[in-house]
Protein backbone atom coordinates (compact mmCIF):
# COMPACT_ATOMS: atom_id res chain seq x y z
CA UNK A 1 0.00 0.00 0.00
CA UNK A 2 1.80 3.30 -1.24
CA UNK A 3 1.87 5.63 1.62
CA UNK A 4 -0.04 8.87 1.88
CA UNK A 5 -0.12 11.87 3.93
CA UNK A 6 -2.41 12.89 7.10
CA UNK A 7 -4.64 15.74 6.50
CA UNK A 8 -5.49 15.74 2.72
CA UNK A 9 -3.79 19.33 0.91
CA UNK A 10 -6.64 20.86 -1.48
CA UNK A 11 -6.20 19.46 -4.80
CA UNK A 12 -4.21 21.94 -7.60
CA UNK A 13 -4.36 21.89 -11.26
CA UNK A 14 -8.45 20.91 -11.41
CA UNK A 15 -7.59 17.77 -9.68
CA UNK A 16 -6.94 14.23 -11.22
CA UNK A 17 -9.17 15.84 -14.67
CA UNK A 18 -7.27 18.62 -14.99
CA UNK A 19 -3.98 16.59 -14.49
CA UNK A 20 -4.86 13.96 -16.64
CA UNK A 21 -5.72 16.83 -19.42
CA UNK A 22 -2.46 18.69 -18.52
CA UNK A 23 -0.35 15.27 -19.26
CA UNK A 24 -1.83 15.10 -22.63
CA UNK A 25 -2.33 19.24 -23.67
CA UNK A 26 1.29 20.00 -22.49
CA UNK A 27 3.53 17.77 -24.89
CA UNK A 28 0.78 18.39 -27.44
CA UNK A 29 1.57 22.28 -27.00
CA UNK A 30 5.05 21.85 -27.57
CA UNK A 31 5.05 19.62 -30.41
CA UNK A 32 2.27 22.16 -32.13
CA UNK A 33 4.98 24.89 -31.24
CA UNK A 34 7.78 22.95 -32.77
CA UNK A 35 5.98 22.31 -35.59
CA UNK A 36 4.70 26.07 -36.55
CA UNK A 37 7.70 27.45 -35.66
CA UNK A 38 8.86 26.09 -39.25
CA UNK A 39 5.75 26.17 -41.04
CA UNK A 40 5.11 29.15 -43.42
CA UNK A 41 2.04 30.57 -41.83
CA UNK A 42 3.76 30.42 -38.10
CA UNK A 43 0.38 30.49 -36.62
CA UNK A 44 0.15 29.83 -32.72
CA UNK A 45 -3.85 29.16 -33.13
CA UNK A 46 -4.72 26.61 -35.35
CA UNK A 47 -4.00 23.51 -36.69
CA UNK A 48 -0.39 22.79 -38.05
CA UNK A 49 0.42 22.47 -41.79
CA UNK A 50 1.03 19.19 -41.06
CA UNK A 51 1.47 16.26 -38.59
CA UNK A 52 4.92 14.41 -38.31
CA UNK A 53 4.82 10.30 -38.65
CA UNK A 54 6.40 8.39 -35.98
CA UNK A 55 9.64 7.74 -38.65
CA UNK A 56 10.38 11.87 -38.39
CA UNK A 57 10.17 11.62 -34.20
CA UNK A 58 11.79 8.52 -33.77
CA UNK A 59 15.49 8.50 -33.97
CA UNK A 60 18.27 5.96 -32.28
CA UNK A 61 20.73 9.13 -33.42
CA UNK A 62 18.42 11.38 -30.85
CA UNK A 63 18.00 9.04 -28.37
CA UNK A 64 21.80 8.55 -28.04
CA UNK A 65 22.67 12.08 -28.15
CA UNK A 66 19.88 13.06 -25.31
CA UNK A 67 21.50 10.22 -23.41
CA UNK A 68 24.79 11.82 -23.60
CA UNK A 69 23.78 14.92 -22.92
CA UNK A 70 21.96 13.90 -19.90
CA UNK A 71 25.50 11.77 -18.58
CA UNK A 72 27.25 14.37 -19.80
CA UNK A 73 25.24 16.81 -17.19
CA UNK A 74 25.24 14.02 -14.52
CA UNK A 75 28.83 13.97 -14.06
CA UNK A 76 29.50 17.68 -14.05
CA UNK A 77 26.83 18.29 -11.58
CA UNK A 78 29.23 14.87 -9.23
CA UNK A 79 32.32 16.97 -10.33
CA UNK A 80 33.91 18.67 -7.00
CA UNK A 81 31.68 21.88 -5.95
CA UNK A 82 33.24 24.90 -4.96
CA UNK A 83 30.38 25.14 -1.84
CA UNK A 84 27.95 22.67 -0.67
CA UNK A 85 24.67 24.58 0.35
CA UNK A 86 21.67 23.16 3.31
CA UNK A 87 18.55 23.76 1.82
CA UNK A 88 15.41 24.37 4.11
CA UNK A 89 14.73 22.42 7.46
CA UNK A 90 12.10 19.76 6.57
CA UNK A 91 9.56 17.69 8.07
CA UNK A 92 11.90 15.50 9.91
CA UNK A 93 14.00 18.59 11.20
CA UNK A 94 16.84 17.54 8.67
CA UNK A 95 18.42 19.47 5.87
CA UNK A 96 19.59 18.05 2.82
CA UNK A 97 22.90 19.50 0.93
CA UNK A 98 23.62 20.26 -2.24
CA UNK A 99 26.34 21.41 -4.27
CA UNK A 100 26.85 24.37 -5.98
CA UNK A 101 28.61 23.79 -9.47
CA UNK A 102 26.22 24.84 -12.09
CA UNK A 103 27.84 27.48 -13.21
CA UNK A 104 30.76 25.39 -13.69
CA UNK A 105 28.65 22.95 -15.26
CA UNK A 106 27.64 25.83 -18.02
CA UNK A 107 31.76 26.94 -18.58
CA UNK A 108 32.76 23.35 -18.96
CA UNK A 109 29.74 22.30 -21.31
CA UNK A 110 30.58 25.92 -22.94
CA UNK A 111 34.38 24.74 -22.96
CA UNK A 112 33.70 21.09 -24.45
CA UNK A 113 31.14 22.36 -27.02
CA UNK A 114 33.90 24.62 -28.37
CA UNK A 115 36.31 21.84 -28.60
CA UNK A 116 34.32 19.87 -29.99
CA UNK A 117 33.06 22.64 -33.01
CA UNK A 118 36.55 23.58 -33.71
CA UNK A 119 37.41 19.65 -34.23
CA UNK A 120 33.99 19.90 -36.56
CA UNK A 121 31.21 19.38 -34.63
CA UNK A 122 28.63 20.28 -36.95
CA UNK A 123 26.39 22.24 -34.35
CA UNK A 124 24.09 23.91 -37.02
CA UNK A 125 22.93 19.71 -37.99
CA UNK A 126 21.29 20.22 -34.34
CA UNK A 127 17.86 22.45 -35.39
CA UNK A 128 17.27 19.77 -38.03
CA UNK A 129 16.91 17.10 -35.31
CA UNK A 130 14.65 19.35 -32.80
CA UNK A 131 11.67 17.24 -33.13
CA UNK A 132 13.12 13.80 -32.27
CA UNK A 133 14.89 15.21 -29.45
CA UNK A 134 11.59 16.40 -28.18
CA UNK A 135 10.31 13.15 -28.48
CA UNK A 136 12.92 11.40 -26.72
CA UNK A 137 12.92 14.00 -23.61
CA UNK A 138 9.44 13.59 -23.10
CA UNK A 139 9.09 10.00 -23.53
CA UNK A 140 12.31 10.11 -21.41
CA UNK A 141 10.36 12.36 -18.78
CA UNK A 142 7.38 9.76 -18.81
CA UNK A 143 9.44 6.86 -17.98
CA UNK A 144 11.39 8.95 -15.50
CA UNK A 145 7.81 10.52 -13.58
CA UNK A 146 7.14 6.43 -13.33
CA UNK A 147 10.42 5.66 -11.51
CA UNK A 148 9.63 8.28 -9.60
CA UNK A 149 5.77 7.12 -8.73
CA UNK A 150 7.39 3.93 -7.92
CA UNK A 151 10.09 5.13 -5.53
CA UNK A 152 7.93 7.24 -3.52
CA UNK A 153 5.80 3.84 -2.63
CA UNK A 154 8.53 2.65 -0.39
CA UNK A 155 9.96 6.30 0.77
CA UNK A 156 8.60 7.23 4.38
CA UNK A 157 6.07 9.37 4.78
CA UNK A 158 8.37 12.26 6.03
CA UNK A 159 9.90 12.19 2.54
CA UNK A 160 6.87 13.06 1.43
CA UNK A 161 5.55 16.60 -0.84
CA UNK A 162 2.22 17.97 1.22
CA UNK A 163 0.89 18.09 -2.31
CA UNK A 164 1.04 14.77 -4.15
CA UNK A 165 0.00 12.10 -2.66
CA UNK A 166 -4.13 12.25 -2.62
CA UNK A 167 -4.49 8.80 -3.64
CA UNK A 168 -5.55 9.27 -7.62
CA UNK A 169 -2.97 7.83 -9.51
CA UNK A 170 -2.92 10.02 -12.10
CA UNK A 171 -3.26 13.47 -9.96
CA UNK A 172 -0.07 12.29 -8.25
CA UNK A 173 2.07 11.30 -10.99
CA UNK A 174 1.61 14.54 -12.56
CA UNK A 175 2.14 16.48 -9.07
CA UNK A 176 4.70 14.14 -7.91
CA UNK A 177 4.81 12.53 -4.75
CA UNK A 178 8.28 12.44 -2.64
CA UNK A 179 9.73 16.12 -2.12
CA UNK A 180 13.41 15.42 -2.76
CA UNK A 181 13.92 12.07 -4.35
CA UNK A 182 17.85 11.57 -4.60
CA UNK A 183 20.12 8.50 -4.81
CA UNK A 184 23.16 9.29 -2.42
CA UNK A 185 23.53 12.54 -2.87
CA UNK A 186 21.96 13.05 -6.41
CA UNK A 187 19.23 14.89 -5.63
CA UNK A 188 17.42 14.41 -8.73
CA UNK A 189 15.17 17.35 -8.55
CA UNK A 190 17.46 19.90 -8.35
CA UNK A 191 19.59 18.62 -10.88
CA UNK A 192 16.75 18.85 -13.46
CA UNK A 193 15.70 22.39 -12.40
CA UNK A 194 19.17 23.91 -13.78
CA UNK A 195 20.86 21.44 -15.46
CA UNK A 196 20.18 19.81 -18.53
CA UNK A 197 17.01 21.70 -20.12
CA UNK A 198 18.51 25.35 -18.98
CA UNK A 199 21.94 24.48 -20.47
CA UNK A 200 20.18 22.61 -23.13
CA UNK A 201 18.15 25.99 -23.98
CA UNK A 202 21.18 27.71 -24.78
CA UNK A 203 22.71 25.00 -26.45
CA UNK A 204 20.11 25.01 -29.23
CA UNK A 205 19.54 28.82 -29.06
CA UNK A 206 23.13 28.86 -30.40
CA UNK A 207 22.54 26.09 -33.03
CA UNK A 208 19.97 28.08 -34.33
CA UNK A 209 22.46 30.88 -34.47
CA UNK A 210 24.64 29.29 -36.28
CA UNK A 211 22.46 27.66 -38.98
CA UNK A 212 21.21 30.98 -39.43
CA UNK A 213 24.69 32.36 -40.04
CA UNK A 214 25.06 28.99 -42.18
CA UNK A 215 22.15 29.96 -44.39
CA UNK A 216 22.41 33.42 -44.55
CA UNK A 217 25.99 34.39 -44.25
CA UNK A 218 25.84 35.75 -40.61
CA UNK A 219 23.41 35.96 -37.73
CA UNK A 220 20.69 38.91 -37.45
CA UNK A 221 20.72 40.91 -35.08
CA UNK A 222 17.10 39.75 -33.99
CA UNK A 223 19.19 36.61 -33.74
CA UNK A 224 22.01 37.87 -31.47
CA UNK A 225 19.74 39.81 -28.95
CA UNK A 226 17.57 36.81 -28.12
CA UNK A 227 20.83 34.73 -27.59
CA UNK A 228 22.39 37.29 -25.51
CA UNK A 229 19.40 37.98 -23.58
CA UNK A 230 18.36 34.84 -22.68
CA UNK A 231 22.04 33.31 -22.27
CA UNK A 232 22.12 36.02 -19.32
CA UNK A 233 19.15 34.42 -17.93
CA UNK A 234 20.58 31.32 -17.57
CA UNK A 235 24.08 32.43 -16.93
CA UNK A 236 22.54 33.87 -13.90
CA UNK A 237 19.91 31.13 -12.82
CA UNK A 238 23.54 28.64 -12.46
CA UNK A 239 25.72 31.43 -11.30
CA UNK A 240 23.61 32.43 -8.20
CA UNK A 241 21.94 28.85 -7.98
CA UNK A 242 19.06 30.11 -5.42
CA UNK A 243 16.94 27.66 -5.77
CA UNK A 244 16.45 26.11 -3.02
CA UNK A 245 14.32 28.21 -1.51
CA UNK A 246 11.69 28.32 -4.65
CA UNK A 247 8.39 26.34 -4.19
CA UNK A 248 9.13 23.57 -6.51
CA UNK A 249 12.18 22.66 -4.56
CA UNK A 250 10.42 23.16 -0.96
CA UNK A 251 7.04 22.39 -1.47
CA UNK A 252 6.18 20.63 -4.99
CA UNK A 253 6.96 16.78 -5.46
CA UNK A 254 8.80 15.86 -8.35
CA UNK A 255 6.46 14.27 -10.87
CA UNK A 256 5.63 14.52 -14.42
CA UNK A 257 4.92 18.21 -14.53
CA UNK A 258 8.18 19.06 -13.24
CA UNK A 259 10.22 16.22 -14.91
CA UNK A 260 8.80 17.27 -18.52
CA UNK A 261 8.68 20.91 -17.41
CA UNK A 262 12.62 21.14 -16.84
CA UNK A 263 13.80 18.23 -19.34
CA UNK A 264 11.38 19.07 -22.83
CA UNK A 265 9.26 22.24 -21.76
CA UNK A 266 11.99 24.22 -21.18
CA UNK A 267 14.62 23.38 -23.58
CA UNK A 268 12.21 22.81 -26.47
CA UNK A 269 9.55 25.94 -25.95
CA UNK A 270 12.33 28.27 -24.19
CA UNK A 271 13.83 28.44 -27.25
CA UNK A 272 10.80 29.48 -29.83
CA UNK A 273 11.61 32.71 -30.08
CA UNK A 274 15.02 31.97 -31.99
CA UNK A 275 13.41 28.72 -33.78
CA UNK A 276 10.77 31.42 -35.33
CA UNK A 277 13.58 33.80 -36.32
CA UNK A 278 15.64 31.17 -38.35
CA UNK A 279 12.59 30.55 -40.07
CA UNK A 280 11.11 33.74 -40.57
CA UNK A 281 13.75 36.72 -40.60
CA UNK A 282 12.99 39.90 -39.18
CA UNK A 283 14.71 43.21 -39.78
CA UNK A 284 15.38 45.03 -36.95
CA UNK A 285 17.05 48.35 -36.50
CA UNK A 286 19.66 49.81 -34.16
CA UNK A 287 17.61 52.40 -32.54
CA UNK A 288 14.60 49.94 -31.80
CA UNK A 289 17.37 46.94 -31.02
CA UNK A 290 18.53 49.81 -28.13
CA UNK A 291 15.03 50.08 -27.14
CA UNK A 292 14.95 46.23 -26.20
CA UNK A 293 17.72 45.55 -24.56
CA UNK A 294 16.82 49.08 -22.40
CA UNK A 295 13.32 47.17 -21.61
CA UNK A 296 15.50 43.57 -20.66
CA UNK A 297 17.78 45.55 -18.69
CA UNK A 298 15.25 46.65 -16.48
CA UNK A 299 13.74 43.94 -16.10
CA UNK A 300 16.80 41.83 -15.18
CA UNK A 301 17.28 45.18 -12.64
CA UNK A 302 14.24 44.05 -10.96
CA UNK A 303 14.55 40.50 -11.25
CA UNK A 304 17.83 40.17 -9.87
CA UNK A 305 17.01 42.91 -7.11
CA UNK A 306 14.21 41.20 -5.91
CA UNK A 307 15.12 37.61 -5.70
CA UNK A 308 19.01 39.26 -4.46
CA UNK A 309 16.99 41.74 -1.25
CA UNK A 310 14.73 38.44 -0.47
CA UNK A 311 17.64 35.58 -0.35
CA UNK A 312 20.07 38.05 1.77
CA UNK A 313 17.06 38.60 4.10
CA UNK A 314 16.42 35.11 4.57
CA UNK A 315 20.14 34.31 4.98
CA UNK A 316 20.73 37.40 7.11
CA UNK A 317 18.18 39.86 8.12
CA UNK A 318 21.59 41.63 9.63
CA UNK A 319 23.22 42.27 6.56
CA UNK A 320 24.22 45.32 5.86
CA UNK A 321 22.52 45.76 2.47
CA UNK A 322 19.12 44.86 3.89
CA UNK A 323 18.96 45.80 7.69
CA UNK A 324 17.71 48.81 7.02
CA UNK A 325 14.65 47.67 5.62
CA UNK A 326 10.99 48.11 6.96
CA UNK A 327 9.77 44.45 8.50
CA UNK A 328 6.39 42.75 9.30
CA UNK A 329 6.66 40.30 12.71
CA UNK A 330 5.05 36.89 12.04
CA UNK A 331 4.17 34.14 14.77
CA UNK A 332 7.07 31.67 13.05
CA UNK A 333 9.93 33.89 13.86
CA UNK A 334 10.79 34.70 10.37
CA UNK A 335 10.04 38.39 9.17
CA UNK A 336 8.63 39.72 6.43
CA UNK A 337 10.03 42.72 4.29
CA UNK A 338 7.65 45.28 3.74
CA UNK A 339 9.97 48.38 1.93
CA UNK A 340 12.18 47.96 -0.73
CA UNK A 341 11.90 45.82 -3.58
CA UNK A 342 9.14 43.89 -1.62
CA UNK A 343 7.45 46.86 -0.88
CA UNK A 344 6.41 47.88 -4.20
CA UNK A 345 4.41 44.92 -5.13
CA UNK A 346 4.16 41.39 -3.41
CA UNK A 347 6.27 39.10 -6.37
CA UNK A 348 8.42 42.18 -7.45
CA UNK A 349 10.56 39.25 -8.98
CA UNK A 350 7.74 38.19 -11.33
CA UNK A 351 7.28 41.55 -12.72
CA UNK A 352 10.99 41.88 -13.73
CA UNK A 353 10.92 38.59 -15.18
CA UNK A 354 7.38 39.30 -16.97
CA UNK A 355 9.42 42.55 -18.43
CA UNK A 356 12.03 40.37 -20.17
CA UNK A 357 10.28 37.97 -21.39
CA UNK A 358 8.54 40.82 -23.13
CA UNK A 359 12.17 41.97 -24.57
CA UNK A 360 12.56 38.44 -25.74
CA UNK A 361 9.64 38.27 -28.37
CA UNK A 362 10.07 42.07 -29.47
CA UNK A 363 13.03 41.21 -31.45
CA UNK A 364 10.82 38.94 -33.43
CA UNK A 365 8.41 41.55 -34.65
CA UNK A 366 5.01 42.31 -34.41
CA UNK A 367 3.75 40.50 -37.62
CA UNK A 368 2.66 36.73 -35.70
CA UNK A 369 1.18 36.41 -32.36
CA UNK A 370 4.28 32.57 -32.06
CA UNK A 371 6.79 34.50 -30.77
CA UNK A 372 4.58 36.15 -27.96
CA UNK A 373 3.80 32.96 -26.77
CA UNK A 374 6.48 32.50 -23.97
CA UNK A 375 4.87 36.21 -22.90
CA UNK A 376 1.54 34.60 -22.57
CA UNK A 377 1.95 31.32 -20.90
CA UNK A 378 4.79 32.84 -18.32
CA UNK A 379 1.68 35.36 -17.44
CA UNK A 380 -0.59 32.62 -17.12
CA UNK A 381 2.13 30.33 -14.96
CA UNK A 382 3.44 33.49 -12.86
CA UNK A 383 -0.27 34.40 -12.05
CA UNK A 384 -1.33 31.29 -11.29
CA UNK A 385 1.89 30.66 -9.04
CA UNK A 386 1.38 33.49 -7.24
CA UNK A 387 -2.20 32.38 -6.02
CA UNK A 388 -0.26 28.97 -4.89
CA UNK A 389 1.94 30.96 -2.90
CA UNK A 390 -0.56 33.50 -1.25
CA UNK A 391 -2.38 30.71 -0.31
CA UNK A 392 1.29 28.95 0.86
CA UNK A 393 2.18 32.38 2.66
CA UNK A 394 -1.72 32.80 4.34
CA UNK A 395 -1.50 29.59 5.94
CA UNK A 396 2.33 29.82 7.11
CA UNK A 397 1.83 33.28 8.25
CA UNK A 398 -2.12 34.00 8.98
CA UNK A 399 -2.71 37.04 10.40
CA UNK A 400 0.66 39.08 9.37
CA UNK A 401 0.49 37.77 6.06
CA UNK A 402 -2.74 39.62 5.85
CA UNK A 403 -1.35 43.02 7.34
CA UNK A 404 1.03 42.60 4.20
CA UNK A 405 -1.49 42.21 2.05
CA UNK A 406 -3.17 45.66 3.40
CA UNK A 407 0.15 47.25 3.21
CA UNK A 408 1.18 45.86 -0.08
CA UNK A 409 -1.84 46.03 -1.81
CA UNK A 410 -0.58 45.17 -5.34
CA UNK A 411 0.29 41.52 -6.31
CA UNK A 412 2.87 41.79 -9.53
CA UNK A 413 2.34 44.75 -11.36
CA UNK A 414 1.63 48.60 -9.62
CA UNK A 415 -1.62 50.05 -9.73
CA UNK A 416 -3.13 47.38 -12.20
CA UNK A 417 -2.53 43.54 -10.58
N1 LIG B 1 11.34 31.20 -16.18
C1 LIG B 1 10.47 30.42 -15.61
O1 LIG B 1 9.89 29.55 -16.23
C2 LIG B 1 10.13 30.60 -14.19
C3 LIG B 1 10.77 31.55 -13.42
N2 LIG B 1 10.41 31.72 -12.12
C4 LIG B 1 11.14 32.74 -11.36
O2 LIG B 1 11.70 32.13 -10.23
C5 LIG B 1 11.87 33.07 -9.19
C6 LIG B 1 11.43 32.46 -7.88
O3 LIG B 1 10.03 32.35 -7.87
P1 LIG B 1 9.13 31.54 -6.80
O4 LIG B 1 9.87 30.42 -6.23
O5 LIG B 1 7.82 31.31 -7.43
O6 LIG B 1 8.81 32.57 -5.68
P2 LIG B 1 9.55 33.65 -4.81
O7 LIG B 1 11.01 33.67 -5.00
O8 LIG B 1 8.82 34.92 -5.01
O9 LIG B 1 9.32 33.10 -3.37
C7 LIG B 1 8.10 33.20 -2.69
C8 LIG B 1 8.44 33.09 -1.22
O10 LIG B 1 9.15 34.26 -0.79
C9 LIG B 1 8.89 34.52 0.57
N3 LIG B 1 8.34 35.87 0.65
C10 LIG B 1 7.21 36.34 0.05
N4 LIG B 1 7.03 37.63 0.35
C11 LIG B 1 8.06 38.00 1.13
C12 LIG B 1 8.42 39.20 1.79
N5 LIG B 1 7.68 40.30 1.68
N6 LIG B 1 9.53 39.22 2.55
C13 LIG B 1 10.30 38.11 2.66
N7 LIG B 1 9.99 36.93 2.09
C14 LIG B 1 8.89 36.88 1.33
C15 LIG B 1 7.89 33.48 1.02
O11 LIG B 1 8.61 32.34 1.51
P3 LIG B 1 9.32 32.29 2.97
O12 LIG B 1 8.69 33.33 3.80
O13 LIG B 1 9.08 30.90 3.43
O14 LIG B 1 10.77 32.57 2.72
C16 LIG B 1 7.25 33.04 -0.29
O15 LIG B 1 6.72 31.76 -0.21
C17 LIG B 1 11.09 34.30 -9.61
O16 LIG B 1 11.95 35.31 -10.03
C18 LIG B 1 10.25 33.83 -10.79
O17 LIG B 1 10.01 34.88 -11.68
C19 LIG B 1 9.44 30.99 -11.54
C20 LIG B 1 8.77 30.05 -12.26
C21 LIG B 1 9.06 29.76 -13.63
C1 LIG C 1 5.26 22.54 -17.98
C2 LIG C 1 4.44 23.24 -17.01
C3 LIG C 1 3.44 24.17 -17.61
C4 LIG C 1 5.09 23.93 -15.88
C5 LIG C 1 6.53 23.63 -15.70
C6 LIG C 1 7.16 24.74 -14.97
C7 LIG C 1 8.65 24.71 -15.04
C8 LIG C 1 9.09 24.78 -16.48
C9 LIG C 1 9.18 25.92 -14.24
C10 LIG C 1 8.75 25.86 -12.77
C11 LIG C 1 9.70 26.71 -12.07
C12 LIG C 1 10.79 26.90 -12.86
C13 LIG C 1 11.91 27.72 -12.58
C14 LIG C 1 12.85 27.98 -13.54
C15 LIG C 1 12.73 27.35 -14.89
C16 LIG C 1 11.33 26.90 -15.23
C17 LIG C 1 10.70 26.09 -14.11
C18 LIG C 1 11.42 24.77 -13.94
C19 LIG C 1 14.13 28.74 -13.25
C20 LIG C 1 15.18 27.65 -13.04
C21 LIG C 1 14.53 29.63 -14.43
C22 LIG C 1 15.74 30.49 -14.12
C23 LIG C 1 15.46 31.41 -12.93
O1 LIG C 1 16.54 32.29 -12.67
C24 LIG C 1 15.10 30.62 -11.67
C25 LIG C 1 14.67 31.62 -10.60
C26 LIG C 1 16.32 29.90 -11.11
C27 LIG C 1 13.91 29.67 -12.03
C28 LIG C 1 13.38 28.85 -10.85
C29 LIG C 1 12.00 28.33 -11.21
Amino acid sequence: MAPTQGPRAPLEFGGPLGAAALLLLLPATMFHLLLAARSGPARLLGPPASLPGLEVLWSPRALLLWLAWLGLQAALYLLPARKVAEGQELKDKSRLRYPINGFQALVLTALLVGLGMSAGLPLGALPEMLLPLAFVATLTAFIFSLFLYMKAQVAPVSALAPGGNSGNPIYDFFLGRELNPRICFFDFKYFCELRPGLIGWVLINLALLMKEAELRGSPSLAMWLVNGFQLLYVGDALWHEAVLTTMDITHDGFGFMLAFGDMAWVPFTYSLQAQFLLHHPQPLGLPMASVICLINATGYYIFRGANSQKNTFRKNPSDPRVAGLETISTATGRKLLVSGWWGMVRHPNYLGDLIMALAWSLPCGVSHLLPYFYLLYFTALLVHREARDERQCLQKYGLAWQEYCRRVPYRIMPYIY
